[in-house]
């Protein structure tokens, strides 16, 4: 079966879809609506994304969309591996801050959802990982905001030690503390 595991941010879940092997190798579905969101997962996906890291130790991240656009997002890898992080942002939320992570695999098949109000990044484990994600709003640049990947007050715990690869664009985001969150906590 299926399994769904709220993590230490308890928005944030990883999921592990069945695999059916046989002597071709498997079979597996890798969203299904009605089931995902019996599970917490809400969302209505309309677009889906890949990239391509060549070298262990690329650093993609931390990456959300202010609202109109913010995006939910259903993470998986294809080859290779990752570890995927979210940062709860939404202002107001009582675990602003904290981030949760897990890593996810071409071989293991997991998935991370990463609800909206969250910062997301990855940080590669394996040469040539392609990653795979559905997003539940369209790319709006013009929205694109984030969160410097090693900002002392996250802590983040990569996995990975070495040196890592960022974009120009990635190496200069602000710290959480200077960051002015366009989102805020709802319990409703
Ligand atoms: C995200 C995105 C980028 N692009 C373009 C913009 C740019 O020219 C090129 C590369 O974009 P980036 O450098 O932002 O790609 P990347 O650093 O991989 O950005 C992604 O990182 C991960 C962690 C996420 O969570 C994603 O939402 C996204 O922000 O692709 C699109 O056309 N559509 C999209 O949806």
């Amino acid at each position: 079966m299926t399994a769904f595991q709220a993590l230490d941010l308890p928005e944030v879940i990883l999921v592990t879809p069945r695999r059916f092997g046989d002597a071709r190798g498997y079979f597996c579905e890798t969203y299904v609506k009605p089931l995902y969101a019996a599970n917490g997962i809400v969302a209505d996906f309309v677009q889906d994304n890949e990239s391509l890291s060549a070298l262990p130790g690329t650093v993609r991240g931390l990456h959300m969309q202010a609202p109109p656009f913010a995006q939910a997002k259903l993470v998986r890898v294809l080859s290779g591996a990752i570890f995927d992080v979210a940062v709860d942002v939404r202002k107001g939320s009582p675990t602003y801050g904290r981030w949760a992570g897990a890593r996810l695999t071409a071989e293991g098949g997991e998935q991370l959802f990463v609800p909206q109000g969250f910062a997301h990044g990855f940080c590669t484990l394996a040469p040539d990982t392609r990653v795979a994600y559905k997003v539940d709003a369209f790319y709006d640049r013009a929205s694109e905001c984030g969160i410097i990947w090693n900002d002392p007050d996250l802590a983040i715990d990569w996995r990975f030690t070495g040196e890592t690869i960022l974009s120009d664009k990635d190496r200069i985001l602000p710290r959480l503390k200077d960051f002015d969150s366009p989102f805020v906590h709802s319990n409703g």
